[in-house]
């Protein structure tokens, strides 16, 4: 059997998120970081395959020409069908990167339709009339709209979308959805002969998404966050689940390196150090005055690694980043401090951590491609969209870790992580 389902994520985080469902779904799924130099990874032993880029906040011209070198891999293997996963909180500007990298996909597919919804109700992102709500509120009223590369404050996908692309954007909406897999199919052809290229789809919950998923069965290309993966291996004649994928059992030190800034994250760095964890605060202004601060916080950890989870974090409030990001620009403090957390990372594996929680999309792509990870195997899943994960090391040991996106997760996440690892493998 060929890999049925290629799927291009546009962070690192959402790819594990996308790979998590697709396993529940009772897929076999390989993870890729970055697209396979020419050649290698042929054959894959897998039911669908993610690839990571790093794509979501690049300029829209790279966004686009890694997308479609993506996209060339995964034709190569067979994938029948293509999947762009992009953030739950549809993260984006008006220059993109969701509008071009789906423009350009489907013309490389050739393909005239193709639906966009980035709801995920386990982990309360649901649509409903093309406006993205975020547990009980709606997107532009959420903290993203604080958010540091990408603040979202228009709630309405329709125009959030159409703004970043020349096609024409319509929606199918939650009566059709709820009207099952014909009755999208339906709406899909209407808005076809209107001449719509792309729709946002609504879903409030899990039975929409696997009504939708039937829908768009045989379309080349479909966009979305992870949630639409709970209703696509069906098609195939796969079933959901329970049992996630076994690893090998966990071992060496245990950390935590947090970049992210999201409201989520802060809550549980605030819950790991109210518990009376160690945790060592990364400054941005200090990194940029030229201080050694990648330094000073190995030695730190390195004092407390025996005593169990150690945690080095740049989290901070939207006020405090802001304030940093005036003085520094935001793109440059956001470099400064994914490259410092990259380099803490790969001084924790040096000392013995094998079991690395790493919190934030871009700071998880940073540490990921520090530490000469190529792939991923995905194992339980520790909150909604949050898996722990195997790799293996330049130097072939195993690695234990999980990329966790910024605002999902319950508030002992950090705690509650390792108590699962060790539970679940040992
Ligand atoms: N204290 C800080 N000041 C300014 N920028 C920061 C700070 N801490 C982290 N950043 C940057 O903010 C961005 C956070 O993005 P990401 O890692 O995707 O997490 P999230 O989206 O959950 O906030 C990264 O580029 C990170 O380097
Ligand atoms: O879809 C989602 O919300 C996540 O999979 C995701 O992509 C989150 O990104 P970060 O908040 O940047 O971790």
């Amino acid at each position: 059997m060929g890999i049925r389902l290629g799927c291009i994520a546009d962070d690192f985080t959402g790819a594990t998120d996308l790979a998590n469902n697709l396993v529940r779904a009772g897929m076999r799924v390989v993870q890729l970081i970055d697209v396979p130099s020419e050649g290698a990874g042929q054959p894959v032993d897998a039911d669908a395959v993610v690839i990571a880029l790093k794509s979501r906040t690049v300029p829209a011209a790279d966004a686009v020409e890694a997308s479609l070198r993506a996209l060339a891999w995964l034709r190569s293997v067979g994938a029948e069908q293509i999947y762009f996963k992009y953030c739950s909180t549809f993260d984006s500007t008006p220059a993109g990167n969701i509008g071009p990298v789906t423009e350009a996909l489907m013309d490389a597919l050739d393909a005239d339709f193709t639906v966009a919804t980035p709801a995920f109700p386990d982990n309360g992102r649901t649509v409903f009339k093309g406006h993205l709500f975020v547990g009980d509120v709606l997107l532009g009223e959420s903290s993203m709209r604080h958010h540091p590369l990408t603040p979202m404050t228009d709630s309405n996908l329709v125009s959030v979308l159409g703004a970043q692309t020349t096609r024409p954007v319509g929606l199918i909406d939650h009566t059709v959805v709820a009207g099952g897999a014909d009755a999208i199919r339906a709406r899909i052809d209407e808005l076809r002969a209107e001449g719509v290229e792309m729709a946002i789809a609504d879903a409030v919950s899990n039975d929409d998404l696997v009504r939708l998923g039937e829908a768009v069965r045989g379309l080349p290309l479909v966009t979305a966050g992870s949630g639409l993966a709970i209703g696509l291996p069906s098609n195939w004649g796969f079933k959901p689940s329970p049992a996630a994928a076994q690893l090998p059992p966990p071992g060496g030190h245990q950390a935590i390196v947090s970049g992210s800034v999201s409201a989520a994250t802060n809550g549980q760095v605030r819950e790991f150090l109210r518990s009376g964890r160690p945790g060592f605060s990364v400054d941005p202004m200090r990194i940029a005055a030229g201080e050694d601060v990648a330094g000073e916080a190995l030695a730190f950890a390195e004092a407390h690694l025996t005593d169990g989870p150690v945690l080095v974090y740049s989290t901070e409030t939207p006020d405090a980043v802001r304030t940093v990001q005036g003085r520094l620009g935001a793109a440059e403090a956001g470099e400064l401090v994914e490259q410092t957390l990259a380099r803490v990372a790969q001084g924790l594996v040096e000392r013995g951590v094998r079991r690395l929680v790493v919190a934030g999309g871009e700071t998880s792509g940073a540490v990921v491609q520090a530490l000469g990870i190529t792939g991923l195997r995905i194992g339980p899943q520790i909150d909604p969209g949050v898996p722990w994960c195997a790799a293996t090391l330049p130097d072939g040991d195993t690695l234990h870790i999980t990329l966790k996106s910024g605002n999902f997760g319950g508030p002992d996440f950090f705690s509650a992580s390792f108590a699962l690892l060790d539970g679940d493998a040992s």
